[in-house]
């Protein structure tokens, strides 16, 4: 998605906002309702996708690779086939950006993994989001759990990274997700619902926003979430934005989904109609696993 020069605008002139309303209590049992009451699907074929935008699905390469490898890798992207009605988005280390960049083709977007909280200057070992946009950059993750539990960003230094990263142009793939003894408490909802409000709090527009739920008991595990149980914290997450945001916002944002996904499950995760993308640790790595990712987005076309 390009962020465009009417948007920045409308993000700069809306300013920050005051505070955010009391979060409600979230009662799970209505996500289950609307499951369970939701109107008999028509047999002819239907795009089940609630959020309105595209099907996103990114790559986040983590700290992996080398010119060669990633050399490599830009090439079977490449060749690849994609589906055309997918963003498609790689987020490489941030030394190997400007080979990637000036070597991948232009259906594929470049992201960030990380940015500073500011404009650049005297902050050693800091990317700026300027350098960022100056690479050719379009996205930056923010969030992240390896940031959160192994780096120790707190939620409002995260906010504060997304709000600047979006005053200067840059979408935001807002990372949010509980960790496993969070999920066995029954905290994943709380969880997930101060992170969204932690980045609601910071923001001033959720245009150029897609948020990757990554339950953390999922990354780099193996143990990808049942279709259903992303299903679940998904339509969660978009009840909270309607009630929290506003009912636009909540339709309009992609929600996508992270955490052991990989070209044997992403068909099924697809289907489910609250999840509008992915983000792809592991497997972003080979080329023709990626583009199988991507290509799920057909698996959304089904039958009822
Ligand atoms: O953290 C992730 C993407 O940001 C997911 O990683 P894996 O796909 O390797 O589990």
């Amino acid at each position: 998605m390009a962020v465009t020069s009417t948007s920045l605008a409308s993000q700069l002139s809306i300013g920050l906002r005051g505070p955010f309303p009391k979060l409600d209590s979230f009662n799970s049992q209505s996500s289950k309702l609307r499951l369970s009451l939701s109107p008999p699907k028509p047999s002819r074929p239907i795009v089940a996708m609630a959020g309105s935008g595209k099907f996103f699905v990114g790559g986040n390469w983590k700290c992996n690779g080398t010119k060669d490898s990633i050399s490599k890798l830009v090439s079977d992207l490449n060749s690849a086939k994609l589906e055309p009605d997918v963003d498609v988005v790689v987020a490489p280390p941030f030394v190997y950006i400007d080979q990637v960049k000036n070597s991948i083709t232009d259906r594929i977007e470049i992201s960030a993994q990380n940015s500073w909280v500011g404009k650049g200057g005297a902050f050693t070992g800091e990317i700026s989001v300027e350098q960022l946009k100056d690479l050719g950059c379009n996205w930056v993750i923010l969030g992240h759990s390896e940031r959160r539990h192994v780096i120790g960003e707190n939620d409002e230094f995260i906010g504060k990274k997304a709000a600047y990263a979006l005053s200067q142009g840059l979408g935001v793939i807002a990372c949010i997700g509980e960790l496993l003894e969070e999920r066995e408490a029954g905290k994943t909802f709380d969880v997930c619902f101060q992170q969204l409000k932690s980045f609601a709090d910071a923001v001033p527009s959720w245009d150029n926003i897609v948020i990757a739920y990554e339950p953390v008991w999922a990354i780099g595990t193996g143990k990808v979430a049942t279709p259903q149980q992303a299903q679940e914290v998904h339509i969660a997450v978009r009840d909270w934005l309607k009630k929290n945001v506003s009912a636009e916002v909540a339709s309009k944002t992609r929600i996508i989904y992270g955490g052991s996904v990989n070209g044997g499950n992403s068909a099924e995760l697809a289907k489910q109609e609250d999840i509008d993308g992915f983000l792809v640790g592991g497997a972003s790595l080979k080329g023709p696993e990626f583009a199988t990712i991507v290509n799920s987005v057909t698996s959304k076309k089904v039958a009822a």
